[in-house]
């Protein structure tokens, strides 16, 4: 039977997917926001090595070259041999350059006051030291001891080490801070990537309910543009065009496994009277009838169709002309009896023209005998069956009606 009548529309808007362009703009953050997470962890590794890890190492050195610098003029106040100055030159210069990078460096403001405190220290023991060297190069080594031990070398040689010290232990905590400010920033856009993953889940999911809803329409539209295209609006059968499409096709399918194809033609007897007596609508209603009886008279594989006005016509495959007409006799008995028929209906005689597909060689040719046919069952009184003689020719040009729309 033609396709299901479930008519659709559904709107543009409607086949727009939304949810699409929600996974897309989801996407696209979600790329960003790895993209930035990457960017910044990387600008802080970079940042660590270039601040971090130097100042670590300065503050260290540092405590090294002042604590050897010291040392060297105490060995030479001791010992009176000045060639400890060049030593503790080196160890100056060394102290002073690791200072102004340190400077340089401090990312705090601590760190930055810590090693200008420094530089200020360094810079009065260089001083004292300087003074000490002085009095040793003319022999005064008790003077360069007493300088080496007051109170203001002493103290600020203490102040220093500690100092650098402190530098190192601020430059720790700061680095386990920031490395745990990275550590809840991290974590923090893990669950955002993970929230935005889970909504992207959601939109796909969305997404391809749409698509499947979208998909299931268009078949629907294409079945209801099918059906438009092949049945008849009236009765439900198929139309004509569909007929002949078929038609071809199961006598190409017959003529090649050498099989019989039998064509019922089926006019309804005095149409134009029942039309007159009862009314179009009634007429109407007649054919309906008629098409739902010969509906269900046929096996699944026979083909009923509407081919005019109140001509109707049935392909029964695999099936010999004495089968046919014993077909065609069920078929036409069932409707003198009034079957299933009512009003108008009821009343309704039917002539049939029976033919088969041995001598003929086109489904024109098929359906032109069974024209014939119905001829000759009008001729003979209708509300009977005629079978297609042989060398009938086909009867005189009566154009079918269209079927009503
Ligand atoms: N109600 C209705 N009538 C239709 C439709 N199509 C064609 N007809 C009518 O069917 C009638 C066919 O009449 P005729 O061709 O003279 O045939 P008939 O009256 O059946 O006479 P016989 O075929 O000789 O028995 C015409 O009056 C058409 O108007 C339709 O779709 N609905």
């Amino acid at each position: 039977m033609p396709p299901g009548s479930d008519t659709l529309s559904p709107t543009a808007a409607e086949d727009r997917n939304t949810w699409l362009g929600v996974s897309v703009i989801t996407t696209l953050v979600l790329v960003s926001l790895l993209l930035w997470g990457l960017f910044h962890a990387h600008r802080a590794i970079e940042e660590f090595e270039a601040e971090q890890l130097p100042l670590e190492n300065i503050a260290g050195e540092l405590l090294y070259h002042t604590t050897a610098s010291g040392m060297a003029v105490r060995l030479a106040a001791a010992t009176g041999n000045l060639r400890w100055e060049d030593r503790h030159r080196s160890h100056q210069q060394a102290a002073r350059r690791l200072l102004e990078r340190a400077q340089a460096l401090g990312s705090t403001e601590q760190a930055r006051a810590m090693t200008e405190r420094m530089r200020e220290a360094l810079a009065t023991l260089g001083e004292i030291e300087r003074r000490a060297l002085g009095r040793i190069s003319r022999g005064e080594l008790q003077g360069a001891r007493r300088l080496l031990k007051g109170w203001t070398y002493t103290k600020g040689s203490r102040s220093l080490a500690e100092d650098a010290q402190a530098l190192s232990r601020l430059l720790r905590r700061d680095v386990r801070h920031r490395a745990e400010h990275e550590q809840t920033l991290m974590r923090a856009s893990m669950i955002a990537v993970a929230v935005l993953l889970a909504f992207l889940a959601f939109a796909w999911y969305r997404c391809m309910r749409q698509w499947e809803r979208n998909d299931r329409k268009r078949r629907e539209k294409e079945a209801e543009i099918l059906r438009l295209t092949y049945q008849d609006p009236l009765t439900g059968l198929y139309n004509r065009r569909f007929f002949l499409e078929a038609g071809e096709k199961a006598l190409a399918h017959a003529r090649r496994n050498g099989k019989c194809l039998s064509a019922l033609m089926i006019d309804v007897d005095h149409f134009k009277t029942i039309n007159d007596t009862h009314g179009h609508a009634a007429g109407d209603a007649v054919l309906q009838a008629l098409a739902e009886q010969l509906s269900g008279s046929m096996r699944a594989e026979d083909v009923a169709a509407r081919v005019g006005g109140e001509e109707f016509c049935i392909l029964l495959p695999e099936t010999d002309l004495p089968a046919a007409r014993a077909a065609a006799e069920r078929i036409r008995a069932r409707i003198a009896r009034g079957d299933g028929l009512e009003g108008g209906a009821a009343g309704a005689t039917i002539s049939v023209g029976v033919a088969d597909s041995a001598d003929v060689h086109s489904l024109d040719g098929l359906m032109h005998r069974a024209d014939a046919a119905v001829y000759r069952a009008k001729r003979c009184g209708r509300d009977c069956i005629a079978e297609a003689a042989g060398d009938e020719p086909a009867p005189e040009a009566q154009p079918a009606q269209a079927p009503a729309p």
